[in-house]
């Protein structure tokens, strides 16, 4: 079967939070155990949730300011543990190896501002393995797709530092690329982005969600502008709804016709939608404050 042609959700599952439960303080968290001190108050963020993602899909995580979006996307790559549940990448637990298969496109990168490198360099980076081996002639042609991807090849000999924030972001997409991820996250792209970066960068994800190149890759996108991709989205999961058993959980909506696909039932509010998906996407009064 080519899995090109198959739908999403006939796919495997690429990502799956099971009961997953995380409060900062809490038991494992990583920082109270680096650093051996107790904290004041625990702050609890994730009480059983659960969502899972299927190979090609594209996903909007949406929710106000606090309600733990960056969370999730630190408990995926493996930057905190949860307290609870279970968290699988590639239907495995979490591994290091595993983590080398997803893509992150962060706010900004560190040190932005002290990036004294130009863009092929930059895109370089996400193809620098921690095992040291020699980049090579498959190495330098995964750069220049993911330049031609992110729509920045013109822009290659340019110092890092001379761009745009929205040209930035978009190095960072390509940083990200240059790996080949099979899930690419995105924590706001589109934040104070110019017009012309978010025109370019949404046809780079509508080349990714279409498979361009033989490729089939998950996109995860932490977003407050679900406008921006509501054309590409396929489901869209809502940070902080009260469900039965999860105080703090996510809400997964569907944005097709109810009732379709194998799992349609299991889970909770669904929305149609056409060509923008309505800002109160996520019902107001089952949010948590
Ligand atoms: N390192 C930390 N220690 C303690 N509490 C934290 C820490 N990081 C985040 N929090 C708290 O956890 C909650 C979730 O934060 P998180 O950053 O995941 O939310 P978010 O949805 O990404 O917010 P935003 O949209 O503002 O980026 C917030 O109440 C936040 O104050």
């Amino acid at each position: 079967m080519n899995s090109h042609l198959t739908h999403p959700r006939d796919r495997q599952i690429s990502l799956r939070f099971d009961r997953v439960s995380f409060s900062y303080g809490g038991a494992s968290d990583s920082r109270k155990a680096s650093s051996g001190r107790k904290e004041p108050s625990s702050r609890k963020v994730l009480e059983n949730a659960s969502f899972h993602i299927h190979q090609g899909e594209f996903i909007a995580l949406v929710g106000p300011n606090g309600s733990g979006k960056t969370t999730v996307l630190k408990l995926l790559l493996g930057l905190e543990q949860p307290q609870g549940g279970r968290i699988e990448l590639f239907g495995a637990r979490f591994t290091p190896g595993a983590r080398n298969r997803v893509g992150y496109v962060p706010q900004q990168a560190a040190n932005d501002q002290s990036f004294p490198i130009t863009v092929r360099e930059a895109v370089k980076m996400g193809r620098l393995s921690p095992l040291s081996r020699k980049f090579g002639a498959v190495d330098q042609a995964a750069v220049e797709e993911a330049l031609e991807q992110a729509e920045i090849a013109d822009l290659a000999e340019r110092s890092y530092t001379a761009l745009s924030g929205g040209q930035r972001r978009r190095v960072l997409v390509a940083r990200a690329l240059a790996a080949k991820p099979e899930i690419l996250i995105l924590d706001e792209p589109t934040a104070n982005m110019d017009r012309e970066s978010e025109e370019r960068l949404f046809a780079t994800l509508g080349k990714l969600k279409a498979g361009e190149g033989g490729r089939i890759t998950t996109i995860l996108i932490v977003t407050h502008d679900t406008g921006f991709v509501s054309s590409l989205t396929d489901r869209v999961l809502c940070m902080g709804s009260r469900e039965a058993g999860a105080e703090y959980g996510i809400v997964q909506h569907r944005t097709e016709v109810a009732g379709e696909g194998h799992d349609a039932g299991a889970l909770g509010a669904r929305i149609v939608h056409g060509e923008s998906l309505p800002g109160d996407i996520c019902d107001e009064e089952e949010i948590h404050k």
